[in-house]
């Protein structure tokens, strides 16, 4: 048995199923293959159950501002399991949609782990699958330490998977995903401690931001452990784990250990040499600017190129690289890797596009560069006992101050980052800020208001 497509991505992740989607809305026949479950890491173990996550936090700290507020509520409980089974559900929900909309579009859904047979064959639960264009968009999974007793700690799969609520957790870490968890972690209630190998976690940020996200976490009793290299993970007779690091510290009674140390592509076993298809040393697909790989008809999107491992990334990139093979007004389409904008969320969250000030001064040189900053302490927890500040920052190059960096950490700067970062991609200066209208009273108008 064998099916021939026009289009065909491996993997229906952010970007098989946005490119597969495209390519079929522009005429071609297509066709997705997927091992495990529809929309891939975001959907399942990414963006959606940890957004979801973060949420439940949110509210756990407005309960905490409520008092405050003049609400006198008593919380007796909060159900990890409820919320879980309430996530799962949505996340069924978006898995149904995904098929309702490759079934619009004429998309062929097809389950089963794909393996390359030669340039232009893949074969999947014993079927042979030809195509014209193959795209690659296999994503990648966690990495554990070479260490003993890794064994013992989760991912952030297995943080996913969490069924019960951990009361001491120790997250491993400094990138986005340790940040998170152990911000989501904290905020429902677990004694959550971060581990960090030097002195911060996010230490690409911008270093005004990540102060300030240090004094946030201070502020919020958030353990913060920097120098801490694990180094080794004993199950004790109780059934808890000891965590050494190489400082001499043990955290002991510890019920849940996350690592969140990195994330490695998912090339291992596609069979890459059957196609020619190369790797670079850690096993990703290089791509040029049109997404192909060496071999002529075969591309990358999404993680595995090792390029931002964001979602809007792979969409974008699969959805250009349809248009520049379906669509003949657009056959130079490709995507703009530069100005990429992106948000932690952290407690309070953190958006960030374009140079840190740092970067900047290197660039440009130090009388090139002008600094702009403010710290402010948002309306929302302002009038509580809780008050805490936030920070904003825009960083300008040259004469006529073009804005090239702009980092905020605070309440809302999750939706707030996205409709200054389309002013930034369009080279806004620190004038045409000044001259826009503050939207008053928001966090967000501190940006236009900076002296
Ligand atoms: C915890 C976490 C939180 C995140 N939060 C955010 C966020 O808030 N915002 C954001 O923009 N990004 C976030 N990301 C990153 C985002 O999830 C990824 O950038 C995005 O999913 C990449 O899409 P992709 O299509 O490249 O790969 P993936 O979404 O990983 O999809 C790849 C798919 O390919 C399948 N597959 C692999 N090999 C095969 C094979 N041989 N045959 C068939 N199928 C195969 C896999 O099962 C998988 O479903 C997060 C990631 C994680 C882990
Ligand atoms: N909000 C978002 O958009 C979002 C959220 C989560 C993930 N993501 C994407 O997923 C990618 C992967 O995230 P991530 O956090 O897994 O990876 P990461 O690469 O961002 O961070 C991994 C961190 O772990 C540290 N580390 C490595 N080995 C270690 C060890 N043995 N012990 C302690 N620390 C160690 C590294 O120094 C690094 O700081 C991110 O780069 C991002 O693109 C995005």
């Amino acid at each position: 048995m064998s099916r021939h497509f026009n289009y065909l991505a491996i993997g229906a992740g952010s970007g098989g199923i946005a490119g597969a989607n495209r390519a079929a809305q522009r005429g071609a026949t297509a066709a997705v293959i997927e091992a495990n479950a529809v929309g891939g890491t975001c959907v399942n173990v990414g963006c959606v159950p940890k957004k979801v996550m973060w949420y439940g936090a949110h509210i756990a700290e407005a309960l905490k501002y409520s008092t405050d507020y003049g609400f006198n509520v008593t919380q007796n409980s909060f159900s990890w399991a409820t919320l879980v089974q309430n996530r799962e559900a949505y996340i069924q929900r978006i898995h149904n949609s995904y098929h309702k909309g490759f079934d619009n579009n004429g998309v062929t859904y097809i389950e089963g782990f794909a393996r390359f047979v030669d340039a232009h064959t893949v074969e999947v639960n014993g079927e042979r699958i030809t195509a014209d264009h193959i795209t690659v968009a296999v994503g990648g999974r966690p990495t554990r330490p070479d260490i003993p007793g890794s064994e013992h700690g989760i991912d952030s799969d297995g943080f996913f998977a969490l069924t019960a609520q951990p009361k001491k957790a120790l997250v491993i870490g400094a990138g986005y995903i340790a940040v998170e968890i152990a911000g989501v972690l904290h905020a429902l209630g677990t004694d959550t401690h971060l581990l960090v190998r030097k002195d911060r976690p996010l230490r690409n940020f911008d270093s005004d931001i990540t102060d300030m996200l240090l004094e946030r976490m201070a502020q919020d009793k958030l353990n913060l452990h920097s120098q801490s290299n694990v180094i080794k993970v004993e199950k004790v007779s109780d059934g808890s784990l000891s965590v050494h690091c190489d400082n001499g510290t043990v955290f002991t009674g510890v019920d849940c250990l996350i690592w969140a140390i990195g994330r490695e592509p998912a090339t291992d076993k596609l069979n890459l040499p059957a196609a020619g298809v190369a790797t670079d040393k850690d096993g990703y697909i290089r791509t040029d600017k049109y997404q192909n790989t060496n071999v002529n008809g075969i591309y990358a999107v999404g993680d595995i190129t090792g390029e931002a491992q964001l979602t809007p990334v792979a969409v974008k990139a699969a959805r250009l690289l349809a248009e520049r093979l379906f669509n003949p007004a657009l056959s130079d389409a490709h995507m703009d890797y530069s100005l990429i904008p992106t948000v932690v969320f952290s407690h309070p969250p953190i958006g960030t596009i374009g140079l840190t000030e740092a970067e900047a001064r290197q660039q440009f040189g130090d009388d090139n560069v002008k600094i702009y900053r403010s710290n402010f302490a948002a309306m929302y927890n302002a009038i509580t006992s809780h008050r805490a500040l936030s920070r904003f920052k825009l960083v300008c190059a040259g004469k006529d101050e073009k804005v090239v960096g702009l980092h905020g950490i605070g309440e809302g700067m999750d939706e707030v980052l996205q409709g200054f970062a389309v002013a930034i991609k369009m080279g806004a200066t620190k004038a045409d800020f000044d001259a826009t209208v503050a939207l008053h009273p928001t966090s967000a108008e501190e940006f236009v208001t900076l002296r």
